[in-house]
């Protein structure tokens, strides 16, 4: 749907995007991960238009007129102006309907109360992003593309957008979105590239890709530190919580035994950070 190639782009400052590929394809939610920095914005703004690359191709397969929805940075709303009036605004601009029940239509898909009357300035974090989500949508693109889609949002609100951004994958939309904190990209995202000073540096699925480098995980549960099972396995322990090493293939096994030995296990995180996913490619 979405074929970018071999993009670059320098600035005086530098080289902020470096022989960068990326595929997008429908229903499938991708994940640019890096560092504040790392090029993301730039990426996206290339994808989307706004600037040119100084080499490098995007080709969009898709019959519509603006095959690319996006909020970028900030969702850019009108504060003083309601949800309802911020979206029929949109939509007049980008000559998508915008008449009442398409309007309350939009509002509805993103989640969004459709009678709140209050300016967009006095709204969380969480329901501007849904608003901007909201307007990316109107065109109907085929693609779409969050910059920083959770930052600023509590855990609520990240969970929340999660379930919209999954739900909007199910209709097929090809789903791009950044962030520079793994834990949100890997419970939504399928496949994950990782960028680092404008460079591709890994990719993959993300289950391929974190299985393969997660070695270490926290297990939770009251007085876990006195577990048996977990002795051989134990890189640190505090009463309730165990840090252990081991592969993933022996997490089922070793979760099994906790329980047999009583233990009501309530969370098993794997802890991983950016920097173990920040190992180069082969060329
Ligand atoms: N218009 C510009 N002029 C000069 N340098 C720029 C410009 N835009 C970006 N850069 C530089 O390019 C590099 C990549 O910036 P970019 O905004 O793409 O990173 P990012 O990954 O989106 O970072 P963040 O997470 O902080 O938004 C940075 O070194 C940045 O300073």
């Amino acid at each position: 749907m979405l074929h970018a190639t071999e993009l670059s782009k320098s600035y005086k400052s530098g080289n902020a995007l470096h022989n960068f590929s990326i595929e997008l394809k429908p229903g499938v939610i991708s994940g640019l991960l890096g560092r504040n920095g790392a090029g993301k914005t730039t990426l996206f703004k290339i994808l989307c238009g706004l600037i040119t690359p100084d080499y490098g191709t995007v080709a969009v397969a898709s019959k519509r007129a603006k095959p690319i929805g996006a909020v970028i940075e900030q969702p850019g709303l009108y504060g003083y102006l309601n949800a309802y009036e911020n979206l029929r605004l949109f939509a007049q601009i980008q000559k998508a309907p915008a008449d009442v029940n398409s309007v309350k239509n939009y509002l509805e898909s993103v989640g969004l109360p459709v009678d709140r009357k209050d300016p967009v300035r006095n709204f969380s974090m969480g329901m501007k992003q849904r608003l901007g989500i909201a307007i990316a949508l109107l065109n109907d693109p085929d693609i779409l593309i969050l910059d920083e889609p959770f930052s600023g949002l509590d855990p609520t609100g990240v969970a929340s957008l999660i379930k919209l951004i999954k739900k909007l994958a199910t209709q097929n939309i090809a789903i791009l979105l950044s962030s520079h904190l793994m834990t949100e990209l890997q419970k939504c995202c399928d496949y994950l590239y990782v960028i680092d000073n404008g460079t591709l540096v890994n990719k993959g699925e993300t289950r391929m890709l974190l299985d393969g480098l997660i070695s270490r995980y926290t297990i939770t549960a009251t007085n876990i530190e006195t577990s048996r099972t977990l002795q051989p396995y134990l890189v640190a322990a505090e009463k309730n919580t165990a840090s252990i090493k081991c592969s993933s293939e022996h997490i089922p096994g070793i979760l099994q035994n906790v329980l047999e030995e009583g233990f009501a296990v309530t969370s098993c995180l794997p802890d991983i950070t950016l920097e173990q996913l920040v190992i180069p490619l082969a060329p």
